[in-house]
């Protein structure tokens, strides 16, 4: 199995140059977007995908970086694609604070008949740590990781072999016992806050306390605008940037 996993955008939430954290998984028959903040429109807009190109949407938490874009996404679907419902892969829990907590403010309109995330986005439910197969190519399994205490955070699988964080608190034994020994993934895509305490983050000092060989393995992103200072000191670990392509063959 191959797919490209290419990156709208590799910025912190506050971030004013590098864009919203996310990406596009990309294989020969399926376009899924993880996350969708604020920038992920112009991003796309930029690499000229059209949003009826996109078949799916993962999403890892319901800070707005993260899901700020979504409401023009269900917008324009409707509006200006033919009503498309494209499919929201998630959590029945999430799904519920999805809705409740961030985007009912903007979608609800019950004069048109819009009273719930179903009337914009075909629901598929996930549950936690089952892989799922949802395109030909394509595994999915989503793992309920640690961001904020008490609010729902989920990472990803894909293709079994490749992790994708949320933003997440540093996890050595995630790292170490389950992504690396239990999984064998050969590339990781990791949350990087460069400076400061972490709090809800993994710092770039706390990922410089893995081995050598687990940091080859890893592409730094959600960083902030100050990444350039950060060069040359991210130990075996590689910036990624807006727009690269990582292939991956399984
Ligand atoms: O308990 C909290 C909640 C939030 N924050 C900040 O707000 C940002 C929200 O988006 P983010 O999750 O990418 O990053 C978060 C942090 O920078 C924090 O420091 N502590
Ligand atoms: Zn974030
Ligand atoms: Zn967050």
């Amino acid at each position: 199995m191959s797919l490209q996993i290419q990156m709208l955008g590799t910025g912190s939430a506050f971030s004013k140059l590098y864009y919203n954290t996310s990406a596009l998984v990309r294989t020969t028959d399926a376009t899924i977007l993880i996350d969708c903040g604020p920038t992920v429109p112009k991003s796309l807009s930029e690499i000229e995908i059209e949003l009826d190109q996109i078949d799916g949407i993962l999403i890892s938490h319901i800070h707005a970086d993260h899901v700020g874009g979504l409401e023009e996404l269900a917008f324009r679907l409707f509006y200006q694609c033919n009503r498309k419902r494209v499919k929201l892969y998630v959590t029945e829990a999430l799904a519920e604070v999805l809705w409740e907590n961030s985007l009912k403010g903007g979608l609800y309109n019950p004069e048109e008949g819009f009273h719930q995330l179903q009337d914009y986005f075909e629901l598929v439910y996930l549950q936690e740590r089952v892989p799922y197969q949802i395109a030909t190519d394509l595994t999915i399994e989503i793992i309920p990781t640690l961001h904020v205490a008490q609010k729902l955070n989920y990472s990803f699988f894909i293709n079994h072999l490749t992790f994708y964080s949320a933003d997440l608190q540093f996890n050595h034994d995630l790292l170490i016992d389950e992504v690396i020994r239990a999984r064998n993934c050969h590339t990781i895509f990791h949350d990087c806050q460069l400076d400061g305490p972490g709090y809800v983050h993994t710092t770039l000092a706390e990922l410089l306390t893995l081995p050598e060989d687990i940091q080859k393995l890893i592409y730094l992103m959600h960083y902030g605008d100050r990444m350039p200072a950060f060069i040359g000191q991210t130990g075996h670990m590689t910036f990624i940037h807006k727009h690269e392509i990582i292939e991956i063959t399984d």
